[in-house]
């Protein structure tokens, strides 16, 4: 008999960043309500909408956060970087301000995420590519060149305007999201010390080992322990310290 249950939605925080204006909460509405409004107010603080999408047969919510661009709304955007798992970093294809801005933009959003700067799916957005070249500030090679010295595989153009692109930067970040996360996983294959702290199972499995073992001294628990020991251990390209175990756990 088939398995007829639905699959379930994995649940991804998505975070909106850039100057004030270059048009987050434009590119946020146009994906989310499929509307544009050409006055927008400027945000305060964050504000957050939740969206279904599948991506290559795989469903998520995403639970995105449009963050206010202002500088004095500093205080009230960053304590929500915690727990991202994608970052748009926003500049508008005319201000070119707005692409110098973004260094400044990354490095606030790596200190209030703490997230692995090297692994995390950030994704350039330049929004309002519908204005003509005339009005244009910002190269396409400039900002190739701003994403290389920055290590960020990802950028895309897009128009909240003319909704041009805007779902596509959305899949692009789940795209690299997924990315990311077969190659830590791969890392963590490799390195054969993958261990979860939290399962019961695991702790139960050990046990056995070494109680059955006469003292158990085997390689594989020396390599355990080893990874035990290991803080900041980086898990799914996020930054999760490994909370180091009472040796009584593991040493029955
Ligand atoms: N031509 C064009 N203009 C846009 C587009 N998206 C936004 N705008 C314009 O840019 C203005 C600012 O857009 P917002 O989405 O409010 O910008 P924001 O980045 O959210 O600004 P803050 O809330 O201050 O951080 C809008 O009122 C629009 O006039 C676009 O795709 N094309």
């Amino acid at each position: 008999m088939t398995n007829m249950r639905p699959q379930k939605s994995k649940l991804l925080k998505v975070v909106i960043l850039g100057e004030g204006g270059v048009g987050k909460s434009a590119l946020l509405t146009r994906f989310v309500s499929n509307r544009y409004e050409e006055n927008n107010f400027h945000t305060i603080g964050v504000e957050f909408m939740n969206k279904d999408i599948v991506v290559d047969g795989e469903r998520f919510t995403l639970q995105i956060w449009d963050t206010a661009g202002q500088e004095r709304f500093r205080a009230l955007r960053t304590p929500f970087y915690r727990g991202s798992d994608i970052c748009l970093l926003c500049y508008a294809l005319d201000d070119r301000d707005s692409l110098r801005g973004l260094s400044l933009w990354r490095n606030e959003f790596l200190n209030y995420a703490d997230v692995n700067q090297d692994k995390f799916p950030f994704i350039v957005v330049g929004t309002k590519n519908d204005l003509p070249e005339q009005k244009r500030q910002v190269s396409y090679e400039g900002v190739q060149q701003w994403c290389a010295e920055q290590k960020i595989a990802c950028h895309i153009t897009t128009s909240s305007k003319a909704a041009n692109n805007v779902t596509d930067a959305f899949v692009l970040g789940l795209r690299q999201w997924r990315h990311m996360e077969c190659v830590a996983e791969a890392e963590l294959r490799q390195q054969g010390d993958t261990i979860d702290l939290t399962s019961p199972i695991r702790l139960v499995q050990r046990r056995i080992c070494c109680t059955g073992g006469g003292g158990g001294g085997g390689g594989e628990g020396q390599e355990d322990d080893a990874a035990m020991q290991s803080p900041g251990k980086k898990m799914f390209g996020q930054k999760r310290n490994a909370t180091k175990a009472p040796a009584t756990n593991y040493r029955l």
